[in-house]
């Protein structure tokens, strides 16, 4: 640092140019002291901790940057395990970023002072054309008026229903699929397979029709490649500051465009039809739920928001429940596994189930079964970092100060597997630690958020989860192709894994067919 500042003062006094130069060079030597350390726009904080390698203007980019994307959290647990449970980073762009990792101040930022914390225009900026002011990226009036009619959606006379006539259905593709490659001697993606799988349930419950993705496992489906690729570029936004002129200057906004106009299309589509087939048709899908909800003034939402709210439900539901299974099943697949986990599951499948296909009842008994799904997500959270922008000066319960403008971030990634709040065995994959037992509050398993933002979605991921899960053992057995693999992740908005998951299948003895 004190380097640049002497070369500064050195072509400052040396230069014959004009004074223009000279000007420019004061400037820029001004705004490298300003921000030395940190980013620019971020204010100064001597009081926290911070990862060496911050640079002038830029802070911990050049840092952010040079760590291998599937080793992003890892690295955010080194960072805890130097500084401690609260630490910052500063990006141009973003500004101050502080990092905590206790449930009690997790809990502060997204429950207790829950309207002091918000997603922020940035955040929206970088969803706007995808889900638009839908719940997902709306804070403040427009947010509560869209969670109630969310709520609304969920209960359990529609949860009987889904599962009975979505569910199950799309589940029994699912075993097609696997019986065909069990036939054939063939290895099979689960990934693909749970992608189809929720993609399915998601269109049967929106539209009242399944997108066909399990027709043919290995089939393209335009739609559901384009929501993939939409994501693509949604992530690259989050990880690159100035993505509004490169996406421009690369032609990655002309394809966001093409592709956010593809998806929305399909759901105006659908919402069209529907109004010719008459406004009042005895439908039971989101599509209608919507087009009867009505916001704070009793007005009926605009077809706008009605697609913004379609768009952010599958981005909600159908990545996040897939992934959450695939890792699922590769825990209790891989080597080392303990194979008296999966018996159990296969047991309980059998007692629970007994032949049949699952029902709303029957989800209740699943107890282990809820487990290893509930431990897989702790393990792998499939939201695996978030964060909040403070909106004017508060404390956190441990004393650190958030200024107005600063992020609160941290890591579901980092904070199930540390000891401090799991106990000692908080790596392991130990579904019996949700057996017999209080569940753990929300701020503590976080894996869903917790507070009055806490995911609307999860009880019906954990139905889905189970259908599925249960038909599977329930006609077959399941190997990994390569059981020593140690799969990597890839960060994105959920949590895929990278190369898919192959496994071998062939049908149980005496287990039911289709
Ligand atoms: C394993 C599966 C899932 C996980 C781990 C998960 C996790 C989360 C998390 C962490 C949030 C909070 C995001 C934030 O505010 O920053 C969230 C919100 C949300 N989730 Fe889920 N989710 C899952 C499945 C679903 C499903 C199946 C649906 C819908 C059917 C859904 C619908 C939503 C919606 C609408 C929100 C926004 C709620 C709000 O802002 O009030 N999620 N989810």
């Amino acid at each position: 640092m004190l380097v640049l500042v002497s070369f500064f003062e050195y072509v400052l006094k040396h230069s014959t140019r004009s004074n223009g130069l000279k000007v420019l060079l004061a400037v820029s030597a001004y705004y490298v002291y300003k921000y030395r350390g940190h980013a620019i726009g971020a204010r100064r904080r001597l009081d926290l901790k911070q990862p060496k390698g911050a640079v002038p203007l830029l802070g911990h980019l050049p840092l952010l940057a040079s760590v291998p994307l599937d080793e992003f959290y890892e690295f955010l647990e080194k960072q805890y395990n130097e500084h401690g449970p609260v630490w910052s980073i500063s990006l141009p762009g973003f500004g101050r970023m502080i990092q905590i990792d206790s449930p009690e101040n997790f809990e502060h930022v997204v429950k207790t002072n829950f309207a002091n914390y918000g997603k922020g225009k940035l955040f929206r900026d970088i969803v706007k054309d995808t889900s638009g002011y839908g719940i997902f990226a709306s804070d403040g009036a427009r947010w509560k008026f869209q969670r109630q009619l969310a709520v609304n959606i969920f209960n359990a006379e529609a949860f009987r229903e889904y599962t009975r006539s979505v569910f199950v259905v799309v589940a029994k593709e699912v075993i097609g699929n696997l019986g065909k490659a069990a036939d054939e001697g063939t290895v099979i993606d689960l990934q693909t397979l749970m992608l189809h799988f929720t993609m399915d349930t998601f269109g049967a419950v929106t539209f009242g029709e399944s997108f066909g993705c399990l027709d043919d496992v290995n089939r393209k489906v335009q739609f559901a490649e384009a929501v993939d690729d939409v994501l693509e570029i949604t992530v690259g936004r989050l990880q690159n500051p100035l993505w509004k002129i490169t996406h421009r200057l690369d032609g990655t906004a002309k394809r966001a465009a093409y592709l956010n106009n593809l998806i929305r299309s399909y759901a105006q589509n659908h919402l069209d039809k529907r109004r010719q087939e008459g406004h009042h048709a005895k439908k039971n899908d989101f599509l209608q739920f919507l087009m009867e909800g009505r916001d704070d003034n009793d007005q009926l939402l605009s077809d706008e928001l009605i697609i913004d709210n379609i768009v952010t439900f599958m981005i909600a539901a159908r990545d996040t429940t897939a992934h959450a299974l695939t890792w699922m099943f590769y825990l209790l697949l891989r080597d080392g596994s303990d194979p008296e986990v999966v018996d159990r599951v296969v047991r309980e499948t059998d007692e629970v189930l007994g032949g049949e296909d699952p029902t709303y009842e029957t989800h209740k008994k699943q107890k282990y079964t809820e487990a290893c799904f509930n431990e897989a997500l702790r393990v792998f959270p499939v939201v695996p970092r978030n964060l909040r922008i403070c909106e004017s000066d508060d404390i956190l319960p441990d004393g650190t100060k958030v200024y107005a403008g600063e992020w609160v971030s941290w890591s579901s990634y980092v904070m199930n597997r540390s000891e401090s709040i799991w106990g000692s065995d908080a790596k392991e994959y130990k579904p019996s630690r949700w057996l017999n037992t209080e569940k753990p509050s929300p701020s503590k398993f976080n894996t869903f958020h917790a507070g009055p933002r806490i995911c609307v979605g999860q009880q019906f991921a954990t139905i889905e989860a189970l259908t599925v899960i249960g038909m599977i053992f329930q006609s077959f057995n399941l190997e990994l192709e390569d059981p020593s693999r140690v799969p990597k992740y890839r960060p994105s908005l959920a949590f895929p894994m990278v190369g898919g998951l192959n496994v071998r299948v062939t049908r149980r003895f005496g287990g039911a067919t289709l």
